[in-house]
């Protein structure tokens, strides 16, 4: 049986995520999800894989509270964190908090470094030097490691979890902020592993940020030098009242001296990366929207010494992300979305226009070798899971090799096409579209329209929470459109939806709806809606605006544009689109979809997490109310403690089981069948 038609099959299969290659090119390290023996959370183990793909994958690291973040010394050894117990030191009361461990380049057991009582987040290594900055949550106001610790110690005895706020925003994703904040500390050189009996070297950490507060954190967007002498890192300031906006700042390693590098008031600037002489950086610009304006991207040079910016990215109708320098520094290798893929990109330092060096698929973690010799990435479509390849670093339009791969490539029930259709302004809408085994015009398939989320996105890549071939193994074809707004389709595609959701983002999908329902081997008697955050907002307005669907799904959805506005973690990024509610009430009003409530006939199951702090709660309890009143038909599948994403395999499971249930009663007709475990 096709793992996809067993939802416990389909949890076991290994998910593969991150990549690191060591500085001499010859070792690359990537993480593996796999299913805990219990089966209640997906852990992460590290495993090589042979640049030259040659030798079989094979594993590195095993512990039950898993390992990630990888990233290799100049010596060729691994560091990465893990929140294992350390067999040197007596286990102790209190849970391990993740900490920074080494695995030495010929092998053996690895060994902790270091440790941080608020646990050790982002790991930065200088490339030639291989000296070390890490990124650990730290009380305000604390000397030291002992004196943060003995504070925890202090709030946790007098039972206080209290948090005063003296600024905005509160709340990120599904954390609360402060009253740690975190810090970047110098490491130095990790000492070597001891002679047998003798104890390690303690390793000192130096705060190299000690006026980060919360919750203006120094976050974990950090760069180093490859000589170590220069740590540069994204910092949030204020922006306007109850606003924020990034800049990039250098910190002098050895002096800890610092200089604000990149300052922008028109735009947030980060993902920095150091060209291989530290001579200059790259960095990625986000013009900050406006009533009138999308967000445009583009990559800024900087020159490290003066703080001079060129762009390099002018006139580039794409929005460029995660930058890195070619080996030699004379170009630069991007990722960026174009017509429903994720490409890889190359651009010339000295001017020039980007070239894209990939023909198809969605890529991530890019490496670039130090020789010049090739780049590695993961690559993945909606037919491919992530996986390891190589790429050659000039060629145009290439498919890359594919490397070993730890993961799997399960058999697919169905087949990918990609589809368009013509909105009524003439714009071209494009879309990914499975169809299940078997689907013909004497067995036309039930359709699922999918609405991605963002809403500045697209589908482009294969996706394990949102997994239409999980609905092609019962029968479905699922129809993934890239409407107005979606990313990859220039900046006049972005701006036909700005500030207008209800508008051409609406018309497009249904666009997009009314072409493949043309086709023979697809039921447009049977059909449903579905999608998550802004995806979920969009199920909302279908409901609204529409009665041809049989039943709508609304993951984590936005209900009342002003209350979401006001409520959300970053509640600035959302009302430079939108206006003041109280000056500019208009979009607000035109595109909420609760206002239009008493047109809703659609059964709806809605769907929320409880620690989601990106779309709170309040959006889903307010639209389950305003169904129950209107006696509409309708479900609510609550989750406690899941956030934004359901990431929990049991969770996971009772999800899709639940969607399937409420599918197979709407769409296809059959009785209700309520989940086992609900
Ligand atoms: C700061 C912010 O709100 N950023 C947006 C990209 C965002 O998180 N939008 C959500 C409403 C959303 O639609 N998220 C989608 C992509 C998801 O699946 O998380």
């Amino acid at each position: 049986m096709s793992p996809f038609a067993d939802l416990g099959a389909f949890a076991a299969l290994p998910r593969v995520a991150g990549l690191a290659l060591s500085a001499d090119g010859r070792r690359l390290a990537v993480g593996v999800q796999t299913l805990d023996p219990e089966r209640t959370k997906w852990l992460s183990a590290l495993w090589e894989v042979d640049p030259e793909g040659r030798r079989a994958a094979r594993r590195l690291t095993r512990s039950a509270p898993g390992e990630s973040a990888p990233v290799w010394a100049p010596d060729g050894s691994l560091l990465f964190t893990s929140a294992r117990p350390d067999p040197a030191t007596k286990p102790g009361g209190e849970d391990p908090q993740p900490a920074l461990w080494s695995l030495p380049a010929d092998g053996g057991e690895a060994r902790q470094v270091l440790t941080h009582p608020g646990g050790i987040g982002r790991v930065a290594v200088a490339a030639d030097t291989g000296d070390v900055v890490v990124v650990a949550a730290t009380l305000p106001g604390v000397a030291d490691a002992e004196a943060d610790a003995a504070r925890r110690k202090e709030r946790k005895e007098a039972g206080v979890t209290a948090i005063l706020h003296e600024a905005y925003p509160v709340r990120y994703w599904d954390a609360d902020l402060g009253p740690a904040a975190p810090h970047v500390f110098w490491a130095g050189r990790l000492p070597a592993d001891p002679p047998a009996g003798a104890a390690p070297d303690p390793v000192g950490l130096r705060d190299l940020t000690p006026d980060a507060v919360p919750p203006i954190g120094s976050g974990d967007d950090v760069a180093l030098s490859p000589d170590g002498a220069l740590l540069v890192r994204t910092e949030a300031v204020p922006d306007g009242p109850a606003g924020r906006r990034d800049r990039l700042v250098a910190v002098e390693t050895a002096t800890g001296g610092t200089r604000v590098l990149v300052d922008d008031p028109l735009a947030d600037v980060g993902s920095a990366r150091f060209s291989p002489d530290g001579t200059a950086l790259v960095c990625v610009r986000e013009s900050l929207t406006t009533y009138d304006e999308p967000p445009d991207y583009t990559l800024l040079h900087v020159d490290v010494a003066t703080g001079a910016v060129r762009d390099l990215t002018a006139g580039f109708d794409r929005w460029p992300s995660a930058p890195q320098f070619g080996a030699d520094g004379s170009c630069v290798y991007f990722l960026a979305d174009e017509d429903g893929r994720h490409a890889v990109f190359r651009v010339p330092v000295d001017g020039g226009e980007p070239v894209r060096l990939t023909a198809d698929g969605a890529y991530s973690d890019l490496q670039v070798a130090r020789d010049g010799s090739a780049l590695y990435a993961l690559r993945s479509a909606y037919d491919e899971p992530p996986a390891p390849v190589r790429l050659d670093p000039e060629t145009p339009g290439q498919h890359p090799d594919p490397l070993p791969n730890p993961g799997t490539l399960p058999q697919l029930p169905g087949t990918l096409h990609e589809v368009e259709a013509t909105a009524a302004d003439g714009t071209r809408v494009q879309s990914w579209l499975v169809l299940p085994e078997g689907a013909s015009a004497d067995q036309p398939a039930p359709l699922l329209l999918w609405i991605h989320g963002g809403p500045l996105m697209s589908w482009n890549s294969w996706s394990w929470r949102w997994c239409p071939w999980v609905m092609a193994a019962r029968g479905y074809a699922v129809l993934l459109p890239n409407p107005a707004l979606s990313q990859g389709f220039g900046q006049d595609f972005v701006r036909r939806g700005w500030g207008e959701w209800g508008e051409a983002p609406y018309t497009d999908l249904m666009a997009a709806v009314d072409a493949v329902e043309q086709r023979a081997d697809v039921d447009a008697t049977r059909t449903a809606a579905m999608g998550g955050s802004f995806g979920g907002y969009m199920a909302n307005w279908v409901a609204t605006q529409t009665d041809r669907f049989r039943a709508i799904v609304t993951h984590a959805s936005l209900w009342d544009l002003d209350s979401f506005t006001g409520t959300t973690d970053a509640a600035y990024y959302w009302e430079r689109e939108w206006g003041d509610p109280l000056l500019h009430p208009k979009r607000y009003e035109q595109n909420s979809p609760h206002r239009f409530a008493d047109a809703i006939r659609t059964p709806m199951l809605v769907i929320h997490g409880d620690r989601d702090y990106r779309v709170p709660i309040g959006e889903a309890l307010r639209l389950w109310y305003d169904l129950q009143k209107r006696g509409v038909p309708s479900k609510f599948l609550y989750f406690p403690d899941e956030n934004h994403w359901v990431l929990t395999p049991g969770n996971a499971t009772v999800w899709y089981e639940t969607v399937l249930a409420f599918l197979a009663e709407h769409v296809l007709g059959e009785g209700w069948q309520r989940p086992g475990l609900l």
